[in-house]
């Protein structure tokens, strides 16, 4: 009798227990946007204040408030220089003074408020000319147009948490406040092996019988796109010796983890599922083997090639894609440090329904309407669950996951969606 399925969320479970978060490193800020942004391994704290220093909201003049009336009745000041941008704060303006400013050149101590350009009688600077008049006369405004030192960010603030990704927008803030490095969980080592003696190298002709191996591209394009370092080794043909080989090749190159496609049914020639068999291997620990109750994908395996873990996914193209989806990802995302790693579905409603099988969770490629609704980009038909139906992977956005109590899937439905690109899982 076949052992019990299991479902897709304990799977996951499994998963996460395999792998633990990189160790961090120290990287420099200008690392951090070689590649996709690396996770943050501890809280990143301001080094400076924001803006480091009171400066200028205008080009303008830079004045003292206790010289312009409450009133509002203009006043003319001695015009005593200029402070452009990259300028230190300049000379203390005395009573009855003014000097030109520049947008974000410091303010001169003494001086307290920017009246803008266009609001005085000079009108408007001209760019590379430099101060040719002698006084300016101008009146106080609403604003004081001065962007203080601090205002933005304190030194000690927070700008990106543990366990967060330093985006662009995180990296900004930190290369504001002056900070040089942070430390980040190392990028993985991701190795993809396919395996199959039906398989060719992509580019290469095919004899009868033969296949392009297109897993082994699909799973290295998809890892990479998770901010990994890929290694693609294989493909494989299945002899044992040959597959324990390119697995100690991978653990030989650093692999953080290691992702092979195919061999893990039923089938004669199954050589992950031969490598796996307890008790056959002292370098293969922990072997997990599952029937996961999921169409496509159900056959997958866990484990560990010299203590490197080891995830083992079915080899039909859409089942590798969505063992890819729903497993191989959260463990990257737990690997790079990633706080809360696991799968980011998103409820979309349907624009058509379709049936699902029966105790099974489908997993359906849909693509996102204008509307943001979904729809299956094709219902399988014929052959199984759709798991050698690649092309439906290349029209699709996400995949659609529906529960396994259900059968019919209507029309306006709220299903779960996992898009392509979902940052953690
Ligand atoms: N008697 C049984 N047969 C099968 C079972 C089962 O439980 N009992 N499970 C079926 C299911 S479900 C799946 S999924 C597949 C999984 O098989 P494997 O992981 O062992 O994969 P392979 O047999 O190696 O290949 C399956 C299929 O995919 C093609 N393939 C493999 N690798 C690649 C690649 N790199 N690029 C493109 N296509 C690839 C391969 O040629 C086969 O057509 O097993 C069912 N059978
Ligand atoms: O589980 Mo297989 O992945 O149905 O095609």
């Amino acid at each position: 009798m076949a052992p019990a399925l299991r479902s897709i969320t304990e799977h996951v479970e499994r998963v996460l227990a395999l792998v633990a978060p990189l160790p961090a490193v120290a990287a420099g800020l200008a690392e951090l946007v070689d590649g996709p942004p690396p996770v943050l391994a501890e809280d990143a704290v301001a080094a400076d204040a924001v803006p480091p220093f009171d400066n200028s909201a205008m080009d303008g003049y830079a004045v003292r408030l206790a010289d312009l009336p409450l009133s509002g009745e203009p006043v003319t000041l001695r015009v005593t220089g200029e402070i452009p941008a990259a300028a230190g704060s300049g000379a203390r303006l005395g009573p009855g003074e003014a000097v030109r400013i520049m947008t974000g050149a410091p303010l001169p101590p003494g001086a307290d408020a920017v009246v803008p350009v266009e609001r005085t009688s000079t009108g408007r600077f001209v760019a590379g000319a430099s101060a040719d008049e002698t006084t300016v006369t101008l009146a106080r405004q609403a604003r004081l147009h001065v962007r203080r030192r601090g205002e933005d960010v304190e030194p000690g603030t927070v700008l990106g948490h543990a366990g967060a990704e330093a985006t662009a927008t995180v990296v900004a803030a930190l290369a504001a406040s002056g900070l040089a490095a942070v430390r980040v969980h190392r990028r993985p080592r991701v190795a993809v092996i396919a395996t199959g003696s039906e398989l060719v190298p992509a580019g290469m002709p095919r004899r009868p019988g033969q296949i392009t191996d297109s897993n082994s591209l699909m799973l290295a394009a998809a890892a990479r796109a998770t901010g990994s370092d890929v290694l693609r080794l294989g493909p494989v043909p299945d002899s044992a010796d040959a597959l324990r080989a390119t697995l100690d090749q991978a653990a030989g190159a650093g692999a953080d983890l290691i992702v092979t496609a195919g061999g893990v049914s039923a089938g004669a020639a199954d050589v992950v599922r031969e490598v796996l068999a307890l008790g056959q291997d002292a370098a293969v620990s922990d072997v997990d083997v599952a029937g996961v109750g999921m169409q496509p994908g159900r056959p997958q395996a866990l484990a560990r090639l010299r203590g490197v873990p080891w995830i083992a996914v079915p080899g039909n193209p859409v089942s590798a894609y969505v063992s890819f989806a729903l497993f191989v990802r959260p463990a990257i995302a737990r690997l790079r440090g990633l706080a809360v790693p696991g799968l980011a579905f998103e409820h979309r409603r349907t624009a058509s329904g379709w049936t699902s099988p029966p105790g099974r969770e489908q997993v359906l490629p849909v693509r996102v309407l204008p509307t943001g609704e979904v729809e299956p980009v094709l219902v399988a038909s014929g052959g199984g669950g759709g798991g050698h139906l690649v092309s439906t992977l290349a029209g699709s956005d996400g995949l659609a996951v529906v529960a396994a109590d259900v059968e019919k899937v209507g029309p306006g439905d709220v299903v779960r969606v996992l898009l392509h690109g979902a940052p953690r899982g």
